[in-house]
C-alpha cells in the first residue's frame, strides 16, 4: 500500500474534484459527512458534549462540516475558531456561514484571548492545522496547544495531530496535540507510524473518501506500508519434487564465551524458516552447546576456544549470516574479513558484525551488493552517527543504501526496509518483542529466505513481516511480558500458514 508525501495528496485530492466533477466544497461536505457517521456510530447518546478547534484552514473547514451535521443530530456542540492567520480558505469560509445559518456563532480564539477550560466528559475535536502545516506555530498557537493537552478532555485529531509536520520534527515537542485518537482520510502518512511522531496519533482509523482510484494508481510512491496483501504475492511454493539442497545451505557465523545463545537462536529460526541446510560456525567453547540445543544444524568451530576463525570452513555456503554474538576483536574482524571475501552472494550482518563495519569502513566497500544489514538503533548510530530527527535519520538511511548498495533493516515497532530511496514499512509486531533475542531470531529468518533465493530485499519484507506475526501470534496467546525469543521461532510455522488465512475484521474504537 502506498504512502503519499502532501503534494501527492492534495494532487489526488485534485484528481478526484475533477475525474468525479465535484467541487472542491462538495469533496469537502463527503469528508465531513464521512466524519460524522464515524463519530456518531461511536458515541452512545447525543448528550455528548463535542468542543471543536477549526483552523482557518481546510482542516478547519473539515471540522465546521462536522461540528454542523453534529448540531443537526441534536449533539451539544461549541466551535471555536483558532483565528491563527489571514489566508482563510472557501472552504473554511463557506462552512462557517453555514454553521451561523443554523445559529450556531463560533467563539473566536486570537492572541489575546482566554484559553477555554475542557471538562473531562468532554470530546476535543482538534481541527486547527492538517496537512498543510508549513511552519512553526506562532507563539499564542502553541501556548492554545499545550493548553488543549493538559486537559482530561478526549482529543479526537481529524486528519493529523496539529503540530506535526509530514516532513519534519518540530523545534518544539509539546507544540504538538498529544491526541487520543485520529481520523484521517484513506491514504496513510509516514508520520503514523514513526517511534518520534506516532507517539501523538494515538489510535487510528483511516475513512474511505472515495478519492479517485487511477489517481491513487498512477502516483508514484517511495514509501509503501507492507500489509498481509502486500507480502503474500512475495511468497514462494515450494516444489514437491525438491529437496534440501534446494532450498540453501546457510552458514551462520558469531558467538562468543557467554554468547553462544545467540547463534543458536539464529540457526533455530532459520531452520523453522524453511532453509534446506544450516551450519553454525562458532568459537570451540560453543561446540557442546550448539550441537545440544540445535540437532539439525551441521557445527563448525573456529580452533581457538573463545574467538572465531575461518580455519576449519572447507566450503562455500550458499549465504552467511555474520555477527550476533561475535566480539568485535581482532580475530572477529578477519573472520568477516574472510568470509566477505570469500562470498559473492548477498550477505546478512547484525549486530557486531555491523559494529564491525563501523569501526573498519573499508569493510562496507568489499561487501557483496544488496547485502542485509540489520542495525538496532545503537548500531545505526555507530555506522551512520547521529541524526537530527526520524526524517533525516531515513534520509541518512537511504543515502547509505544508495552509495554502499545495501538494504539496511530499521528494527523498531514498525520496522523499516530501507533500499535506496524506497521505504517499506512493517505492519506487524507488537512491544512483547522487545525482548533479548528477538533481533537474532530475525536475522536467522531472513538469512533462510535468502538462502532459498529469494531476492534480498523481498526477503528482507517478507522476513521482517513474518517474524512480527509470529510475535504477534504469541502474544496473543500469551501476551506481551512472558514473550520470548525461543516463542517467536515456534510460531514461524503459524505465521506462515497465517498468510493464506482470511484476516478478523477489526474491533470497534472508542
Ligand atoms: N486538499 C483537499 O482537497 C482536501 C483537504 N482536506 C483537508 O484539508 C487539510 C489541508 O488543508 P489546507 O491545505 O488548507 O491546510 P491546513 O492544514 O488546514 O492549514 C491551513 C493553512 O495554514 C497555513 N499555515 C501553515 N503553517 C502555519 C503556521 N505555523 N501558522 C499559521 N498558518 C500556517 C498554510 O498556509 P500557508 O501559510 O502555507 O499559505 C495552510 O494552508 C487536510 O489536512 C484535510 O483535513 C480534506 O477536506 C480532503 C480534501
Ligand atoms: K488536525
Amino acid at each position: 500500500m502506498k504512502i503519499f508525501d502532501r503534494e501527492q495528496i492534495y494532487q489526488i485530492d485534485k484528481q478526484t474534484i475533477q475525474s468525479q466533477n465535484i467541487t472542491q466544497d462538495e469533496l469537502m461536505e463527503r469528508v465531513g459527512t464521512r466524519l460524522f457517521a464515524w463519530l456518531d456510530e461511536q458515541l452512545p447518546s447525543t448528550d455528548q458534549k463535542i468542543v471543536l478547534f477549526c483552523g482557518v484552514g481546510n482542516n478547519g473547514g473539515d471540522g465546521l462540516v462536522l461540528a454542523r451535521l453534529l448540531l443537526l443530530k441534536g449533539y451539544e456542540v461549541t466551535v471555536h475558531v483558532v483565528n491563527f492567520g489571514e489566508g482563510r480558505t472557501e472552504g473554511f469560509l463557506k462552512n462557517l456561514d453555514r454553521l451561523k445559518e443554523n445559529k450556531l456563532w463560533p467563539n473566536f480564539i486570537s492572541e489575546d484571548s482566554d484559553f477555554p477550560t475542557l471538562q473531562e466528559n468532554e470530546i476535543v475535536i482538534d481541527a486547527i492545522f492538517g496537512i498543510g502545516l508549513t511552519h512553526s506555530l506562532s507563539p499564542w498557537v502553541a501556548s492554545l496547544v499545550k493548553h488543549i493537552n493538559k486537559q482530561a478532555a478526549y482529543v479526537i485529531a481529524i486528519d493529523v495531530p496539529s503540530g506535526l509536520f509530514l516532513d519534519k520534527f518540530p523545534d518544539d515537542d509539546e507544540a504538538i496535540i498529544q491526541a487520543n485518537f485520529t481520523v484521517s482520510f484513506q491514504l496513510y502518512k509516514l508520520i503514523f507510524f514513526l517511534p518520534q511522531t506516532a507517539k501523538y496519533i494515538g489510535g487510528l482509523r483511516l475513512l474511505n473518501i472515495g478519492l479517485d482510484a487511477e489517481a491513487i494508481h498512477k502516483s508514484m510512491a517511495s514509501k509503501f506500508l507492507m500489509t498481509k496483501n502486500d507480502v503474500l504475492p512475495l511468497y514462494r511454493n515450494r516444489a514437491k519434487f525438491s529437496h534440501k539442497g534446494s532450498y540453501g545451505h546457510a552458514l551462520v557465523v558469531g558467538g562468543s564465551y557467554g554468547k553462544i545463545g545467540c547463534v543458536s537462536l539464529s540457526s533455530k529460526a532459520a531452520l523453522r524458516t524453511g532453509v534446506g541446510k544450516l551450519t553454525a560456525l562458532v568459537p570451540s567453547c560453543g561446540y557442546q552447546i550448539l550441537q545440544t540445543s540445535v540437532p539439525e544444524a551441521m557445527l563448525v568451530t573456529s580452533n581457538l576456544e573463545n574467538e572465531l576463525n575461518t580455519e576449519n570452513i572447507d566450503f562455500i555456503p550458499d549465504v552467511v549470516c555474520f555477527g550476533m554474538g561475535a566480539g568485535t576483536g581482532e580475530n572477529a574482524y578477519i573472520t568477516l574479513l574472510n568470509l566477505i571475501e570469500d562470498t559473492k552472494n548477498p550477505m546478512l550482518i547484525d549486530a557486531d558484525g555491523i559494529n564491525l563495519l563501523a569501526k573498519h569502513p573499508g569493510l562496507i566497500e568489499k561487501l557483496p551488493e544488496k547485502t542485509i544489514l540489520t542495525p538496532h538503533p545503537g548500531e545505526l548510530i555507530r555506522l551512520l552517527g547521529t541524526w537530527t530527527d526520524d526524517f533525516d535519520k531515513l534520509e541518512k538511511c537511504k543515502t547509505f543504501s544508495k552509495t554502499h548498495k545495501v538494504i539496511i533493516v530499521l528494527k523498531g515497532a514498525h520496522t523499516i526496509v530501507v533500499a535506496e530511496d524506497n521505504l517499506y514499512v512493517n505492519t506487524t509486531g507488537n512491544p512483547g518483542m522487545a525482548t533479548a533475542g528477538s533481533g537474532d531470531v530475525l536475522s536467522g529468518v531472513i538469512t533462510a529466505l535468502l538462502a532459498q533465493q529469494y531476492d534480498p530485499l523481498m526477503a528482507s519484507i517478507l522476513g521482517v513481516y513474518l517474524h512480527g506475526k509470529a510475535g504477534d501470534l504469541v502474544a496473543q496467546q500469551n501476551g506481551y511480558e512472558a514473550l520470548i525469543a525461543s516463542d517467536i521461532i515456534a510460531y514461524m510455522g503459524k505465521a506462515f500458514i497465517s498468510l493464506f488465512q482470511e484476516e478478523q475484521k477489526p474491533a470497534k474504537e472508542v
